[in-house]
């Protein structure tokens, strides 16, 4: 069997053409969703990600407002450029570009944005929410990952999920929106002893360690939906995922490329939140 590709591209173009109906349309009501972020210091990767969501921003008709501080900010002027931010009517969602210098606390950044303007999704309320199953702003990584396998028309209901990795911003969430679909959810991570024992079961293995090609075949069931949520570089400097592409393609049923996959998704659902805060003016 050679994996059908699920083509991140392609899907966020879909998306992307029914958000921006719904940006002109608030329009005719005089609201124009913006996006505020913040990039503190200056990660290439990070700036990278950054200029893709200005990019979609302009793409998709909404204002992108984006603040540049120097890796030596201290962290209480973050905290009021925030607040600040908090407060402008004219900003419907704020993020803070991950990972911040070591002097700065994530949490406390994370938690000093507003919930309603969190479309990053990461503010504990917005995670309680959606671990009770609530109406919440989704982390956009994992909501992307959701819409994916969703576009498969594979029914999730009792399937084995098995997410590699624990982080708050993929892990963590992903394995939840699963579980909310009636999965079957295990994690696994650094920690976890026989890692193919569990990670062969998945008929939906979900990757999101940071390393390199690092799942190879024998880490995939036969005909399991493998997802590379990956951002490497390899040997020769060309981006990759976490998931060994050519190793793996011809024993899964659909493969999530890397650069193509999860990455445009994740944008698409930054502006879909986006749209979804403005959307509450009207
Ligand atoms: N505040 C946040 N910080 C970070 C998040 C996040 O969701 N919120 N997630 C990641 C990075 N990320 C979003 O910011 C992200 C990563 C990759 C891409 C993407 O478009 N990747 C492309 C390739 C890009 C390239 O050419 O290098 C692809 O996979 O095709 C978008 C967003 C950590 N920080």
């Amino acid at each position: 069997m050679s994996a059908k590709i699920i083509d991140g591209k392609q899907l966020a173009n879909t998306i992307r053409q029914d958000i921006k109906k719904e940006v002109e349309h608030l329009q005719t009501k005089g609201v124009t969703p913006g996006l505020a972020v913040i990039l503190v210091g200056d990660n290439q990767a990070s700036r990278t990600y950054v200029a893709n969501k200005e990019k979609a921003c302009k793409q998709l008709g909404m204002k992108s407002v984006l603040i540049e501080l120097p890796a030596t900010i201290d962290e209480q002027t973050l905290l009021t450029k925030i607040v600040e931010l908090n407060n402008d009517a004219s900003i419907h969602g704020i993020l803070v570009q991950l990972p911040l210098p070591k002097h700065i606390s994530e949490k406390k950044v994370i938690e000093t944005i507003s919930p309603e303007k969190d479309v990053d999704g990461f503010h504990p309320i917005n995670i309680g929410r959606m671990m009770t199953g609530q109406d919440a702003f989704l982390p956009c990584t994992p909501f992307g990952i959701l819409k994916m396998i969703q576009s498969t028309n594979i029914d999730v209901t009792g399937k084995h999920v098995v997410v590699i990795g624990r982080s708050n911003i993929v892990g963590k969430p992903v394995g939840q929106l699963f579980l909310n679909e009636n999965a079957t959810v295990t994690y696994c991570h650094s920690k976890t002893t026989d890692l193919a024992s569990y990670t062969r079961q998945a008929d939906i293995l979900i990757c999101a360690i940071g390393k390199a090609k690092f799942v190879t075949e024998e880490y995939v069931k036969e005909g399991a939906v493998v997802i590379d949520v990956g951002m490497s570089r390899d040997e020769n400097g060309k981006l990759c995922g976490d998931v060994d592409f050519e190793s793996v393609q011809d024993k899964s049923s659909f493969i999530t490329p890397v650069p193509g996959g999860v990455g445009p998704m994740t944008i698409t659902m930054l502006m879909y939140n986006t749209l979804k805060s403005a959307a509450k003016e009207i």
